[in-house]
């Protein structure tokens, strides 16, 4: 038997894994499909699917790990590292902050209350609608195109696309991001037209993966920038640290303290139910399992995380 804590860590995950799923999968029930992008609503509400890749490519899987879905806010922490690698960060943190909003990813509320009017942060919706006017490209067209090879590169996956349909779906029924959009044009952090931008960002949150998708990306995170199995630097250490903190502090949305108590690891979740999160040094991580609770964080997955975290004393505290 070996000695290598890797070694034993990764034997304890292969054998156990299904048996933490299994009863992470009770905790599905404690929640509901996201449904005001009707699309979503179709997702099935009994999924839980678990990709765990370590810096060999090992994969330890379980569950419903071959469910595909949309990467809804998970896209956003890639937006913000490559607007970071197009504009620098002087650029990006003037048109967002860097504090926690402790309100619902979609909210306005502080856009009028505090000033200046600029999104607290770049993972709630009206941020991420920023980031993504900052993407380099002459327009949506362009942008989605360079947003598209980038999320490619860093998922080792040039077959990712965008899911046409929840595309769609989103874009017939965003009324609310829709209005968070005017409000930043008419607060003059947009330069450029509110539908093209909505185009950009309806569209990153569209594209379709895996929780081998998931992990592939996280793990390039886990590794600051650095690919571990390619052996090749694909986003600067400094920007992956920036994108690391606000996976910390704001990527489960208002959710992100009780997530840090009780899991302690920085990640990032969507609607569709996915959550991507990481071992830094270690470990990519994807889960995806649809049914939400009231903020927006899928139950079974954050169950889930909670188990590994603390069978393996995974918290950074
Ligand atoms: N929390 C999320 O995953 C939100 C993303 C979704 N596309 C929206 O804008 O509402």
């Amino acid at each position: 038997m070996s000695h290598n804590p890797h070694d034993q860590t990764w034997k304890q995950l292969t054998d156990h894994l299904g048996e933490w799923v299994t009863e992470s999968k009770k905790h599905t029930t404690d929640g509901h499909v996201a449904s005001y992008i009707p699309e979503l609503a179709n997702a099935p509400a009994e999924i839980l699917g678990i990709c765990i890749m370590d810096a060999s490519g090992s994969i330890a899987a379980a569950g419903d790990s071959n469910f595909r879905f949309t990467l809804q806010s998970i896209s956003k922490v890639f937006t913000l590292i490559l607007a970071l690698m197009d504009n620098g960060e002087a650029a990006v943190f003037s048109k967002v902050g860097m504090e926690p909003t402790g309100d619902d990813f979609n909210s306005m509320l502080k856009l009028e209350l505090v000033e200046p009017g600029i999104p607290f942060n770049p993972l709630i919706n009206a941020g991420a609608i920023a980031i993504s006017s900052l993407i380099a490209g002459k327009d949506s067209t362009e942008q989605i195109a360079r947003i598209l090879t980038f999320f490619r590169e860093i998922a080792d996956n040039p077959s990712l696309e965008i899911n046409a349909a929840v595309y769609k779906s989103e874009s017939d029924t965003a009324h609310r991001n829709r209005s968070l959009a005017y409000f930043l044009k008419d607060n003059g952090v947009l330069d450029c037209e509110v539908d093209d931008v909505l185009r950009t960002y309806f569209s990153h949150c569209s594209i379709e993966v895996d929780c081998t998708d998931l992990a592939r990306m996280a793990l390039v995170l886990a590794h600051n920038g650095v690919d571990p199995i390619r052996h090749q630097r694909l986003i600067p250490r400094r920007f992956v640290q920036i994108a690391k903190t606000f996976m910390f502090t704001c990527g489960m949305y208002n959710a992100s303290g009780e997530f840090a108590m009780n899991v302690g690891l920085p990640a990032k979740s969507g609607v569709s139910g996915s959550i991507l999160s990481m071992v830094p040094g270690q470990y990519g991580i994807g889960v995806v399992s649809p049914p939400l609770n009231r903020k927006g964080n899928s139950t079974a997955g954050v169950h889930l995380l909670g188990k590994l975290s603390q069978e393996f004393d995974w918290s950074l505290f």
